[in-house]
């Protein structure tokens, strides 16, 4: 009787799925049949995995991946392996494309801006951490942020140099001059808080002077925020249960949330209590007063200033990191470097001027070879908000447009795109800052060569509506730090072995920067 009334529910459960089935087929599937039909698209290739219902395969081998610090290999095998740039697969029930075609991201991030989201999952994991701000959002309340912030990042605003000299000044002093060993990766993250902080609020967080106290606010925060942007630290006691550990309850995850919102509290409570802040020069649109005159919502105001702080301070570390690696190890390039200053200042103690950065050519091409072959977002995604297609990967060759139905995430991997072959030459994987030269400023012996013309296929800072608000402002910053640094001192690399990812929120070396410092006579 047990058996037969199992048997029965067992058949109805069975009848309900199959007919929810024949539902989704005749009404959801046979839209997305006709619309994919109308749009003469074709299935790109697949990566099919050993568990073909939920690809948990893909998920263990993603946590090896990263684990083993090779992730951003790992994902671009899905495509190498298929001899493909757009690849399909399922994980987990749901429908991920894989792409580094440059066509297909400019249709994401530009082109066909409205039909995608930052997706579900960042908004879900990032919020928990930092709240509902600029990047954690889409659409109007994105639009919001970002018109609060865009007045900050106008030209004149970047332009003025001054505070990046005093606090990189501040770098300078701190920084032993006697050979030893240093890894400039700690310091450097100090000093970009300090002047993303001072450049947003009026009022810096004096990382660089405050860090080594170990009760200070500032010093709390980072450890918190540092916790929090990377659960797999060896601080993380959940990170010994591999991937399960991301969804058990992490007591120190909460209590380091907490303290970062203690700590953003405090500053907009100073802000709110001095309505004129006699250290913020009068000309300069500061983010926090524009964001406390359009809200009265201090969670909200909370967010904001959080996504900022978190926006602001790694990134431009993490170039800087990858820049100081990748220096002592090309003494020609460190050399031309070294004369291109030289040219544009009038003595090695004159700090450079906005224009005078803006005229090392250089430079500006050293930065943007690091940033080729070691983008500090190595990878990103976006959600289908609807039914909608990508422009090529589709059918055998790939150049048919490939359907992707709404909820399907877009998966594009910016390193495997900024190492492509056939758009960058054969010497893709080799740092040749020389590539992004104009023709008039190269070398005569280097000026045959087709000028450069990446287009979408360079993205370091994203491209479309949401492309990085602070490009300018990280850009202007890195060139004066290196700038001030290599006038300051001889350089000589400590690091042994290759560069290795570490991922967190961005990706850097594992190691670090390690360098010997000596004060330039
Ligand atoms: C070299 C340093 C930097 C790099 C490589 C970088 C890169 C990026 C990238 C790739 C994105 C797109 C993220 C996405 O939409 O998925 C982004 C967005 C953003 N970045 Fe940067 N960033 C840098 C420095 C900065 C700085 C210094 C600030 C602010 C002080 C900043 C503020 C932002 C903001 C607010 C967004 C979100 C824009 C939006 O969604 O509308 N970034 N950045």
């Amino acid at each position: 009787m047990g058996y037969f009334s199992l048997t029965k529910i067992a058949v109805t459960l069975t009848c309900l799925v199959v007919a929810k089935r024949i539902y989704w087929e005749l009404t959801t599937g046979s839209r997305q049949r006709d619309f994919s039909k109308r749009h003469g698209c074709l299935p790109p290739k697949q990566k099919k995995w050993k568990d073909p219902l939920l690809g948990l395969d893909a998920l263990t081998g993603n946590w090896k991946a990263l684990k083993e610090h090779r992730v951003i290999e790992y994902w671009i095998s899905w495509l190498t392996d298929n001899n493909a740039h757009t690849i399909s697969t399922n994980v987990m029930g749901g429908k991920l494309f894989l792409t580094d075609d440059p066509e297909n991201v400019k249709t994401i991030l530009a082109t066909n801006f409205a039909d995608f989201s930052v997706g579900q999952e960042r908004i879900k994991m990032l919020s928990a951490s930092i709240g509902k701000g600029i990047f954690t959002s889409d659409g109007a309340e994105w639009k919001h942020s970002r018109d609060i912030l865009r007045p900050c990042f106008e030209r004149n605003q970047v332009a003025d140099t001054s505070l990046l000299e005093r606090h990189t000044a501040r770098l300078i002093e701190t920084l032993p001059a006697d050979g030893s060993t240093v890894n400039l990766q700690i310091p450097f993250q100090r000093l970009a808080f300090d002047i993303v902080s001072e450049f947003l609020l009026g009022k810096s967080v004096d990382a660089l002077s405050t860090m080594d106290k170990q009760d200070s606010a500032c010093r709390e925060f980072v450890d918190s925020f540092d916790y929090v942007m990377d659960p797999l630290s060896e601080k993380n006691t959940n990170a010994r249960w591999g991937m399960l550990g991301m969804y058990l309850p992490d007591a120190e995850h909460k209590k380091c949330v907490k303290r970062m919102q203690n700590f953003v509290d405090n500053i907009i409570s100073e802000e709110l209590s001095s309505s004129t802040n006699s250290s913020t020069p009068l000309n300069r649109h500061l983010f926090l007063p524009s964001l406390l005159s359009e809200t009265n919502d201090l969670v909200k105001a909370r967010s904001e200033l959080l996504n900022m702080l978190v926006a602001g301070r790694d990134a431009t570390s993490a170039v800087l990191t990858n820049l100081f690696f990748e220096l002592p190890r090309h003494p020609t390039i460190h050399a031309r470097l070294v004369s291109e200053i030289r040219s544009h200042t009038a003595s090695p103690d004159e700090p450079p001027s906005y224009d005078q950065l803006k005229k090392m050519k250089y430079l500006r091409a050293f930065i943007n070879e690091v940033q080729r072959l070691y983008p500090v977002i190595p990878s990103n995604s976006r959600q289908a908000l609807k039914d909608t297609t990508l422009p090529r990967g589709g059918g055998p060759d790939g150049t048919a447009p490939v359907f992707v139905p709404k909820g399907a995430y877009i998966a594009y991997h910016v390193t495997s795109l900024h190492r492509r072959t056939d758009i960058y030459g054969p010497d893709a994987h080799q740092l040749v800052p020389e590539r992004w030269l104009e023709q008039d400023d190269k070398d005569e012996n280097e000026r045959d060569a087709k000028p450069l013309r990446p287009g979408w296929a360079f993205i370091p800072f994203n491209g479309g509506p949401r492309v990085c608000i602070g490009q300018n402002f990280a850009l202007t910053q890195i060139m004066f730090i290196v700038v001030r640094m290599l006038q300051a001192f001889e350089i000589e690399g400590r690091d042994e072995g290759p560069w290795t990812e570490k991922i967190t929120l961005t990706c850097t070396n594992l190691g670090g920067a390690k360098v010997g410092l000596r004060r330039r006579e």
